[in-house]
Parts: C-alpha cells; structure tokens; sequence
C-alpha cells in the first residue's frame, strides 16, 4: 500500500511549547507526512480517539495528495486570539497582533482539579477586566467575541453574557456558550448576542442539528476534525449560515489548510480564527502570520510554507513522544483503510 505517511514517505514528528496555556495545552505536537502535493499535517488533539481522529487524517490526505481548490482572495481577514489571561497580558497580546481589528477572548475558563475533574467558571470579574482591556487595546474601531467552550449552563450564559457585552462595549458574538445544541437555541432566544456554534459542529455526530433547532447565526468550521476543505465547503454550502474558518491550533503547515478553506469559500463575512501560530513557541516553517490584521494566502506550490530541517530540527519531540505518534499513526490509517474496504463492500 502507498500513500502519504506510508512506508518510505517522509513522516516528521513536531512538538512546540505554547507562549501563554491555550485548552489546558502548554505543549501542542502533531505530525507532518509529504504526498505528491506538498507537506501535510496531521495532529488530532490527545483528548480526540482513533475514531475520532479519522476526519483529521482525510484533511491530511487532502492536502498531501490532491491538495486544495484555488483561492479566490488573496488574504485572510483574522482574529488575534485571547486566552484567559489576566488584563496586562490581554492588552499586550492584542497590540503585538500584527494589527488585528477583532479579537476573540476566551472566557468561562474552568480550572483543572488535581482529581482530573474541571472546577467552576472563572468570576465573572476576571473575565470583565479582560474584556475591558482588549477593548482598551483595540479601540472603538475592533470587535470583540468570545469562545465559551460549552463553560456556562445557559443561566449562567444568560447572566453574563448582558454584562460581557457591556465590558466588551459590544459582542459580535459568542462561541459556543453551552455544551449542547438545545442549550444553545435556548439562550439564543433569550439573548441579544448573536450565537456561534463549534463544538456543536465539529464533535458532533449530525452537523445539521445546529441548523434544525435554530440554534446559531454562525457557523465555526475546522479544517482537520471535519475532514478536509472540501469536506468544510460542501457542509458550509448544506448549513447556509455565515462561516468562520478557525484553526485546531496547527503549526503553519497546518494553518494553510484553514487559509486555502477560508481562501475558497463564497462569501468571508468574518474575520477568521487563524492567527494562532502566535500562540506557539516554534513552528515548522516561517509562521503565517498577521499583517495589518490579515494573512496573506501563501503562493507557490501547494499555497503553503515549507518547513525546513533546521526548525524541525529544533522541535524535535522525546522519542517516546515520536514513537506514540507513529503509533497513532499507523492505527488511524489502518482504521481508514477499514472504513474504506467496508464501504466498498457495502457499495
Ligand atoms: O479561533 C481562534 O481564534 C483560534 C482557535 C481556537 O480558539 C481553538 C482552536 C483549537 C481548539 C479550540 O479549543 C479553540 C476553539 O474552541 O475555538
Ligand atoms: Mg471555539
């Protein structure tokens, strides 16, 4: 069997620290492997199972081995992103930007308890401090969203959101403000902010439940965990609602496949998730990042950066690392070639 990540292809294991803690992550590794059309990235978070992991390596696939559609733009309007961190470190993570005119901040933050379960929302002081500073940082000009994770039950979305939106001096909206799809219709009938749905798309068994229960104005879409770009084109055009293209915190190898996502689609209302290469301490390649608050769409082959042995040299992971990624790799492509000899069965 051939094929990108298979036998004598090239397969390198990455690993960076994080500048500031992003999803209870100090470190983020992945894997690239290289197929006729370029590197390409594969690294499912580790809370993200094989069966889960599949849809990441078909966008792995994608990119090593058709690529993606040509972009119709030629620059990608970005948010900076804002982890929960105290209001110094907002203001100066949003001036050192590249110019960014919107800015996600992360809020309903839960502490990890040394028995491995989550502990209560951040006070909703902290989070109010944060937002006055990023607006403080941004001017009136910029806008402001925030990404709750599924955080809040929809009370405690219901409560703080009106607050939230005054801090911030308006919402453009909120992401994911509770767990499920029926917790987020609900506070959006009750709630002014315009509601962004996330998890609910990309770990979710059916995608349009979202859209059913009318329960987002916006959609967030990833390239790995939905399974590639043209998989996120085909669902965008299936939803019709307004699209945000985000990363899943990739290295720059990565991070392409979300430009060439947001680079191809029809209509770009928002500024996209993408500038996240910020948050990491090393990268692959020469990072693509923000200038005057968009990221220019790489040309030449492939639209994406390569990455070169001395960096990857530099973020070479412990051998127990590599060796779990292999591993991982091998399994997630086995489960792949499962799938696919099932379905043909099942014509
Ligand atoms: O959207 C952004 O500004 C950056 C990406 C981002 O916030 C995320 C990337 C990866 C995992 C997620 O927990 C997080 C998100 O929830 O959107
Ligand atoms: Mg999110």
């Amino acid at each position: 069997m051939t094929g990108p990540g298979h036998d004598d292809e090239p397969v390198v294991v990455w690993s960076t620290p994080l500048r500031t803690r992003f999803r209870g992550l100090d470190v983020r590794d992945g894997l690239l492997v290289r197929g006729l059309a370029g590197w390409a990235e594969f690294s499912p978070f580790w809370d993200y199972d094989d069966a889960e992991s599949l849809a990441w390596w078909r966008a792995a696939e994608e990119a090593a081995t058709v690529g993606w559609p040509a972009p119709r733009r030629s620059a990608i309007p970005v948010n900076v992103t804002v982890p929960a961190v105290g209001p110094e470190r907002a203001r100066q993570i949003v001036l050192a930007s590249g110019g960014c005119r919107t800015a996600k901040v992360k809020v309903a933050e839960r502490p990890l308890l040394p028995d491995g379960t989550r502990g209560a929302p951040e006070p909703v002081e902290a989070e109010i401090a944060r937002l006055e500073a990023v607006r403080d940082a941004l001017g009136p000009g910029g806008r402001i969203r925030v990404d709750a994770n599924g955080g809040w039950s929809v009370d405690e979305a219901v409560r703080r959101l009106p607050l939230l939106d005054r801090a911030a001096g308006g919402l453009e909206y909120v992401e994911q403000p509770c767990a499920t799809v029926p917790e987020l219709a609900a506070v959006r009938r009750v709630v002014a902010v315009p509601v962004a749905a996330d998890e609910s798309i990309r770990r979710a068994e059916d995608p349009f439940a979202v859209v059913r229960a009318d329960a987002a104005d916006v959609v967030v879409l990833k390239v790995q965990p939905l399974g590639g770009v043209r998989a996120c084109l085909d669902l965008a055009e299936q939803v019709g609602l307004p699209v945000v293209v985000s990363s899943a915190l990739e290295s720059s190898v990565g991070l392409a496949a979300g430009l060439a996502l947001a680079a191809a689609l029809p209509e770009l209302p928002y500024a996209c998730g993408l500038a996240t290469a910020q948050l990491f301490e090393r990268d692959v390649a020469p990072s693509l990042l923000p200038v005057d608050g968009a990221i220019p769409v790489p040309r030449g082959p492939g639209h994406r950066p390569s990455p070169d042995v001395e960096r990857l040299t530099a973020m070479a992971p412990s051998d127990g690392v590599r060796a779990a990624w292999l591993d991982r790799l091998a399994r997630v492509r086995a489960l792949a070639g499962e799938r696919l000899a099932r379905d043909t069965v099942e014509g």
